[in-house]
């Protein structure tokens, strides 16, 4: 039998043969399993999540005692510092400390004004897609095309090997990576449970999923493979655990940064930066080729001590969880993807689809519904303006390309009917999708306030909580534009004899054939649903 936690320097025991011949029977039915579309197999998504899971859970069982052991992080900190500045890294003004926000993060030592350079990371330090090529896995990387066109994956084996490389210049730094993460790879089946009715669920088991297959496609593809044997990691021999805490540190802290002659990007991570938790703002951090460093400035003034956040990037609260495994109630970019379309048994369905493809949309499509004031944009306007279209409404957009452009303005309008009926329809929508959670957003806050959920537990209450309120304020917003229809379109600046003229020549310089339909137009939405849907009070929810 192999020994029991191997450390970084002993990797080569590997998993003994009856592991890896266990290992590879549970492989090839993850290859299966995860390999075809949801559905193939005749079960629900659920369901098949739950068999993934069940599998995957077996197989790490039997490789617990092989997963590479690591060391307390904290104590590696100093070591990593002495390593930055030996390699001179000037680190003078920051320290990594633990705050209530984000963990581990970089404090300041001094003051920073706004917009002030605190840290530059010079190349040479980083860990990059082409450093990994000119490492030991460079021949695998000239014989997989995987490894090619992936950089997430290669970058993840290249942090594997290097970790189990006891003379690899990496190693401070690795050494001081988190030793666990709260992507969907980590999450079990309850944490997801809590993440019912909301449209991320599909995407968390997705993510699972996928990297799953990732793995079960490698650990297939090394064995008995030559140059993979070569290599400081047996990676004919690399556990599950190995692989998806790998993945999970390059997807929680990966960057962009052009190569050498600036010619291409590539992924790298970048020590020390990387430590900088995330907050509202805009990206501060550049790459000057000049000085072959990563630059960073500070988003405001700081005081020493305080902590310094950069911003990750305008990403909605389900892209910082399934990408960066956290959820940040504040985000001032959060949005929900909902998912809209026509219905293909409405007889106007084929004049639609003519309308949304010269809006350059499809007849059902996602939709971002934003958190703030202003949750619905542009896109989302012109869409449910065309879903309850009349066929005289049909046939003059269909008529007018200046029309159709105007579908897209807030100031602009069909008519009072169809707007009354665009705003209709979107209420109704969102409160449905409110009903399918089996939580309300009060009790999400109360469990909140509490102290009884487990981290992943409350990152999901976290996110479905934010997603409410999103669906609660385009609700209130949806009703607000339907009651004032009347009052906007009256307002409207320009007649309707502008209008008519315009018409007139427009269809005397084109006339598009119009798809045809022979049925009388039919609204989606009837007058007494939007009644019904307007007696549906919000506090229930
Ligand atoms: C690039 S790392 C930052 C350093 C990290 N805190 C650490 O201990 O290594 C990104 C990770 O930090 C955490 N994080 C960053 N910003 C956060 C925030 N505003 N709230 C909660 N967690 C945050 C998340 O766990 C995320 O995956």
């Amino acid at each position: 039998m192999g020994r029991k936690n191997r450390k970084s320097s002993n990797v080569e025991v590997g998993l003994p043969r009856n592991v890896r011949r266990e290992t590879l029977e549970i492989v090839s039915i993850l290859l299966d399993r995860c390999s075809s579309p949801f559905g193939s197999h005749g079960q629900s998504e659920w369901t098949e999540f739950l068999e993934v899971y069940n599998l995957v859970e077996k197989l790490r069982k039997k490789q617990q005692n092989y997963v590479i052991a690591k060391s307390g992080r904290e104590k590696n900190f100093d070591g990593f510092m002495g390593w930055l500045k030996s390699n001179s890294v000037d680190a003078e003004a920051v320290e990594i400390q633990h705050f209530d926000v984000g963990g581990y993060g970089i404090k300041a030592t001094r003051d920073f004004k706004e917009g002030e350079l605190f840290l530059a990371i010079p190349r040479s330090v980083m860990m990059t897609t082409d450093t990994a090529k000119n490492s030991a896995l460079g021949a695998l990387i000239a014989d997989n095309r995987i490894l090619q066109t992936m950089p997430n994956i290669l970058l993840a084996l290249h942090v594997l090997c290097e970790l189990c490389s006891p003379a690899s210049f990496w190693l401070p730094y690795l050494k001081i990576l988190p030793h666990s993460y709260s992507s969907p790879l980590y999450f079990n089946p309850e944490d997801l449970q809590l993440l019912k009715a909301s449209p991320t669920l599909s995407e968390m088991i997705n993510q699972f999923r996928n990297i799953t297959r990732q793995y079960a496609y490698f650990f297939n593809l090394f064995q008995g493979h030559e140059l993979a044997s070569k290599l400081p990691i047996q990676v004919k021999n690399i556990c599950y655990d190995d692989y998806r805490w790998a993945v999970s540190s390059v997807m929680t802290r990966q960057n962009q940064i052009p190569t050498l002659d600036g010619q291409r990007m590539i992924s790298a991570l970048i020590p020390l930066w990387d430590m900088c938790n995330h907050t509202n703002g805009q990206i501060t951090t550049d790459f000057s080729l000049k000085n072959d460093r990563s630059e960073c400035f500070s988003l405001e003034g700081t005081v020493a001590g305080a902590q310094v956040f950069i911003f990750y990037g305008s990403r909605s609260n389900a892209e910082l969880l399934i990408h960066n495994g956290f959820v940040y109630p504040q985000n001032h970019s959060d949005r929900l993807t909902i998912r809209l379309g026509i219905s293909k048994n409405d007889p106007l369905f084929s004049m639609k689809s003519e309308v949304l493809s010269r809006l350059s949309m499809q007849a059902s499509r996602l939709f971002s519904l934003h958190c703030g004031v202003n949750p619905v944009d542009s896109d989302t306007l012109a869409f449910l303006r065309v879903v309850v279209m009349t066929e005289d409404d049909l046939r003059t957009a269909l008529a007018c390309r200046q029309q159709i452009s105007k579908l897209r303005d807030f100031d602009d309008f069909v008519s009072e009917d169809n707007e009354r009926k665009a705003w209709a329809f979107l209420a109704t929508r969102v409160l449905l999708l409110l009903k399918a959670y089996p939580t309300s957003a009060q009790e999400d806050a109360t469990l909140l306030q509490g102290n009884d959920l487990s981290t992943h537990a409350r990152l999901a209450v976290q996110l479905r909580h934010c997603e409410k309120n999103i669906l609660m304020s385009t609700h209130e917003y949806a009703n607000r534009m339907m009651d004032s229809a009347e009052e906007r379109v009256k307002a409207q600046p320009a007649t309707i004899e502008d209008d008519l003229d315009h018409l007139e020549s427009q269809l005397n310089e084109e006339t598009p054939a119009l798809p045809t339909t022979t049925t009388e137009g039919k609204a989606m939405i009837s007058d007494d649903l939007e009644a019904e849907m307007r007696d549906i009070k919000l506090a229930e929810l």
